[in-house]
């Protein structure tokens, strides 16, 4: 069993990184960490960067999730490789540049690119942004599936997540007490489909409204609030079509023995309980 901790970061590729970069500064209310080697690392709380824009193809996107230890690192690559998943050891310099001690890089069952990691960095200086939109930190991803059974099968049986709602058969999986780290999406291709970051308060999700709307960045789904986690949310287009999320008050699984998956029919009333309907691309 490979035993996912946390989520750690998200490595989009861009062909414009001077927009992704004042994108990611002036809407999403990032603190840049570095720029190098062509590409900007940026953070949303106490880690060295929670997100890598780097030159390349808009249609790579990786996302890493740490593990507990080398041990557990390797352990983890035998067990993919006997699942007939091919992995790449992460040389010094692509640890280097993800600001960790060591990585492995596989596809899941879809073909996502996924790390895992050992010992992210975290930055002794605290996150502090141009933009003050209220982020706590970097919390989820909406992950494209082509088989949203055969996926949550590889994410529950082969790692340690755990369902904690489903929405028709879209499974909203934790690996850790935080409701959902990975989000699943039926669709036709791989990819990250949204990166979430968590804000402090409602004020922040609608005040984002307000500041997003006026500078004409394409609002998607939202304000409106999750019956599944319990989050307000507000959902948003970056730069290469990519979607942000803001959220607030996602539920703790605090029962971990006792919670059981809810199941939500596949209706907009299980997405939104306001009544907010998401835009026709929300999905790309
Ligand atoms: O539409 C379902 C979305 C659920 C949630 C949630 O419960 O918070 C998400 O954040 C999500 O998948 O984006
Ligand atoms: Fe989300």
């Amino acid at each position: 069993m490979i035993e996912l901790k946390d989520v750690s970061y998200v490595r989009l590729g861009t062909r414009d990184l001077d927009d992704a970069l004042s994108f990611a500064t002036g809407y999403l209310g990032l603190e840049v960490a570095e720029t190098a080697r062509n590409a900007a690392y940026l953070r949303s709380d106490d880690r060295a960067h929670t997100l890598c824009y780097f030159d390349g193809d808009p249609e790579d996107h990786t996302v890493g999730f740490e593990v507990e230890d080398e041990e557990n690192l390797q352990l983890a690559a035998a067990t993919l490789e006997r699942l007939g998943h091919p992995v790449h050891a992460g040389t010094p310099e692509e640890c280097d540049l993800r600001k960790v001690k060591a990585f492995i890089g596989f596809r899941d069952p879809t073909g996502n690119h996924i790390e895992l990691v050992v010992r992210p960095e975290r930055s002794g200086k605290r996150y502090f942004a141009t933009r003050d939109a209220g982020i706590t930190g970097f919390s989820h991803i909406g992950l494209y599936t082509t088989d949203p059974s055969r996926d949550e099968r590889f994410w529950t049986e082969v790692c340690n997540a755990k369902v904690s709602d489903r929405i028709g058969d879209i499974p909203l999986m934790r690996v850790n007490e935080i409701h959902h780290t990975i989000a699943l999406l039926a669709s036709d291709r791989a990819g990250i489909q949204h990166v979430n970051h968590q804000v402090q308060t409602s004020d922040d999700v609608m005040r984002s409204y307000n500041f997003l709307h006026e500078r004409n960045v394409p609002i998607v789904f939202g304000p409106g609030r999750h019956p599944t986690s319990g989050a307000r949310f507000l959902y948003f287009k970056g730069p290469d079509g990519m979607v942000f999320e803001y959220s607030v008050g996602v539920d703790a699984i605090e029962d971990e023995e006792g919670h059981n998956p809810r199941q939500f029919g596949f209706e907009p009333s299980s997405f939104c309980k306001w009544g907010s309907k998401p835009a026709a691309d929300f999905r790309r």
